[in-house]
């Protein structure tokens, strides 16, 4: 059953086609890891089919909704529910505590903050963070950030949560350590996991990887 379903998507940003034609399916639960040189479109699917930015042609079924005839409003009401986002650089709020950071997604949906911070305590101690829940970002050191980012994206149990080069700004050990805890969470909770990265030790923590080459998505048989 496919959560996520993108088919015949291009995009160009003037005259560089960044996607030409790419196709993928994503079904619950799973973790894809999306390989490939660097500037081959990987970013520009995640974003597509994150409904963060329309393709110029081509759908992006998430169920039985279309993200690309949908309004601003709608798909980001979408993403706020049912999706989660992690990036490079955590992109915590530099000003809030990493409690308060992983309780944002909970206040902005009018949790009550108490509940809010709770929950998000839970999670920051699922993600063996809970030392740093009353700092700020900014005195956490890169792999606590990433960590504290990852609770922020499942505190609203989404059903998908992106990632684009999750590991990126982290050295190897701290990079495998975040990808073990996103993976185990992410599958604690059932969400699917579509990760963009040039790592295969990252991609080793997937079920499945897709290459994209020039603008287009291919299925690597599963690996594991
Ligand atoms: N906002 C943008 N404006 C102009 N060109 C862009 C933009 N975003 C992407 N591109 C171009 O589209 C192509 C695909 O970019 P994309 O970031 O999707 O590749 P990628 O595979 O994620 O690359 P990398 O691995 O280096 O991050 C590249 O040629 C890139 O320069």
């Amino acid at each position: 059953m496919s959560l996520v379903k993108a088919e015949g998507l291009f995009k160009s940003f003037g005259k560089t086609r960044a996607l030409d034609g790419a196709d993928i399916t994503i079904r619950a639960g799973e973790v894809v890891a999306i390989m490939g040189p660097s500037g081959s479109g990987k970013s520009t699917l995640l974003h597509c089919l994150a409904g963060i930015m329309p393709p110029d042609k081509g759908t992006v079924m998430y169920r039985d909704q279309d993200l690309t005839a949908m309004g601003d409003s709608a798909r980001s009401e979408l993403r706020r529910t049912e999706f989660g986002f992690v990036f490079q650089f955590g992109q915590l709020v530099p000003e809030l505590t990493c409690v308060e950071n992983v309780a944002l997604p909970l206040r902005l949906s009018g949790v009550k903050r108490k509940q809010a911070e709770r929950a998000a305590l839970d999670w920051l101690a699922k993600l063996e963070v809970d030392t740093v829940a009353d700092q700020r970002p900014g005195e956490t050191s890169g792999g606590q950030g990433q960590r504290v980012a990852i609770a922020r994206a499942l505190v609203t149990g989404p059903k998908v949560i992106f990632a684009d080069e999750p590991t990126g700004a982290l050295d190897s050990l701290n990079g495998e350590r975040v990808m073990h805890l996103l993976t185990t969470a992410a599958r604690d909770t059932g969400a699917a996991v579509v990760l963009v990265t040039h790592e295969a030790r990252v991609a080793a923590y997937s079920d499945r990887e897709v290459v994209v080459r020039d603008g287009r998505a291919r299925d690597v048989e599963f690996a594991r």
